[in-house]
């Protein structure tokens, strides 16, 4: 059967035609299984209620200004164990082989690995019955050369349209981003996802740099938007101050969102700026507990760790006895708790309000789940729109002013002598609000930057 099989070397040019990549040096690695393509920008989404991939690949070595834009039904997700260890979840499509004038489907994982510096790999499931591999050899097939891939290319040389945009994220999934993503390329610019696992930084005093995993350099991008959950604090904020560095404008500082995640340091700044909260204590030692719980009014009150969000770190003590083993069983973990005093006229509500450039662009009221207090929906809470106070408009662009957040979600709840400020978010989730109001707060966000740095390419 040798005769039927093409003979190629261990480098070969080859194209993947439903993808429209007209050529692509493929490494042959008989080593992996699967075939692979290096990708960036790799997102999810659905078609006809189908799991689609949106992708761009870079089909040129050394270039990264060719950028093919690819769609394709996703076929599989797989864990993929690199030669480092590490697992990595990767989407796996269908496509179709054309080399040596034959043609037939393979299925290629997507990364954003640069498999040394080769687009492509090519793995034994896809050789198996039709290739045979002559690893000394290189290119059996033919070379093409830089005119034959000049000609091919030159209509997919990136023209440069919109801003460039980057959303610096761990989850690419996520409502809130996948939203981010649509609005921004609805209004005309390129954006593009950064995982914040896949981002590193080079600090040096000439020539700083953010790179990313493959050791692409991103030094072009004329925006970011940083949605940094709260595990991935420290390293986002350091990557979002790195890009700040690096002259990139950042929607909400890295300074900001640091300060936005300590509960207690917050509160600090926004009653200095004469904000009114629910009375709030904190102490160190378990010694000063039975004085801590007076000061907040006694039971029922509120204990919060300092870093919790949707609600997770938030318990009510009923009794002065719970309060106690609540306050200090969290002590003896070592836990950072605030106690405060439980606002029961709130009812189970609170009023977010989300705040862009210092304007209150939509309100909700999350109503609690039956026997619940705290409203967030991610504790089943439910979401309506809500016509607020002009004293609560004033608190919420007053604390997100505080906080020097462009972008901030304002919780307030309404006390018996009016609102009082709960905390201000840094990245505000858009699927509540969103599934309620008619706005379109996710295109708001991309028109504040267009605005903030002077954009005037696009009107729509
Ligand atoms: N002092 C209080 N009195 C009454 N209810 C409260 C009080 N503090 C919090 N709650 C309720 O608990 C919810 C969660 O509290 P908070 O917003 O402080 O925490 P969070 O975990 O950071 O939430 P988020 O996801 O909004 O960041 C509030 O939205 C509110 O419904
Ligand atoms: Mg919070
Ligand atoms: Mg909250």
């Amino acid at each position: 059967m040798k005769e039927n099989k093409i003979v190629v070397g261990s480098v070969e040019w080859c194209s993947l035609p439903l993808l429209q990549i007209p050529a692509i040096k493929a490494r042959v690695d008989s080593g992996a299984k699967t075939s692979a393509l290096h990708a960036v920008n790799i997102i999810p989404f659905n078609k006809e209620g189908m799991p689609y991939v949106r992708f761009e690949v870079l089909p040129l070595q050394n270039d990264g200004k060719t950028t093919i834009y690819c769609e394709s039904p996703v076929f599989d997700k797989r864990k993929v164990k690199s030669s480092s260890g590490i697992v990595e979840v990767r989407y796996v499509i269908k496509s179709v082989l054309s080399i040596a004038e034959a043609t037939w489907e393979i299925e290629l994982t997507l990364t954003n690995r640069d498999s040394m510096g080769y687009r492509m790999l090519l793995g034994r499931q896809a050789m198996a019955g039709r290739m045979l591999v002559d690893p000394e050899a290189s290119f059996l097939l033919g070379e093409l050369s830089s005119e034959v891939l000049r000609d091919y290319y030159q209509i997919h040389i990136r023209k440069p349209s919109g801003l460039k945009i980057g959303l610096l994220a761990s989850n690419p999934n996520l409502y809130s981003n996948r939203r981010i993503i649509e609005a921004g390329e609805e209004r005309g610019h390129n954006m593009e996802f950064l995982n914040i696992k896949d981002c590193y930084i080079k600090l040096d005093g000439k020539f700083p740099e953010m790179h990313y995993r493959g050791g692409r350099i991103l030094n072009d991008f004329d925006a970011i938007i940083p949605r940094i959950r709260p595990s991935a604090t420290f390293y986002g904020c350091a990557l979002t101050r790195h890009f700040e560095a690096i002259g990139v404008y950042t929607q909400n500082s890295a300074a900001s969102i640091t300060q936005s995640r300590d509960k207690l340091y917050s509160l600090q700044l926004l009653i200095n700026s004469g904000l009114p909260i629910p009375t709030t204590g904190f102490a160190n030692s378990p010694l000063d507990t039975d004085d801590l719980i007076k000061m907040v009014g006694g039971a029922p009150l509120i204990v919060k760790l300092l870093e919790g969000t949707q609600g997770k770190g938030v318990v009510l003590a009923e009794t002065k006895k719970a309060a106690e083993s609540l306050i200090n069983a969290f002590k003896s973990l070592r836990a950072n708790i605030l106690v405060q005093e439980f606002v029961k006229e709130a009812d189970g509500k609170d009023i977010r309000c989300f705040v862009i450039n210092g304007k209150v662009v939509e309100s909700i009221m999350r109503t609690a789940a039956p026997g619940e207090f705290r409203a967030n929906i991610h504790m089943g809470g439910t979401a309506s729109i809500v016509k607020i106070t002009p004293e609560e408009r004033r608190i919420a662009v007053v604390a997100a002013k505080t906080m020097n957040l462009k972008v901030a979600g304002v919780d307030i709840i309404r006390g018996q002598k009016g609102p009082l400020l709960l905390e201000v978010n840094s990245s505000p989730g858009l699927e509540g609000i969103e599934g309620v109001s008619k706005k379109n707060i996710a295109r708001l966000m991309i028109e504040a930057i267009e605005k903030d740095i002077k954009y005037k390419g696009i009107v729509n």
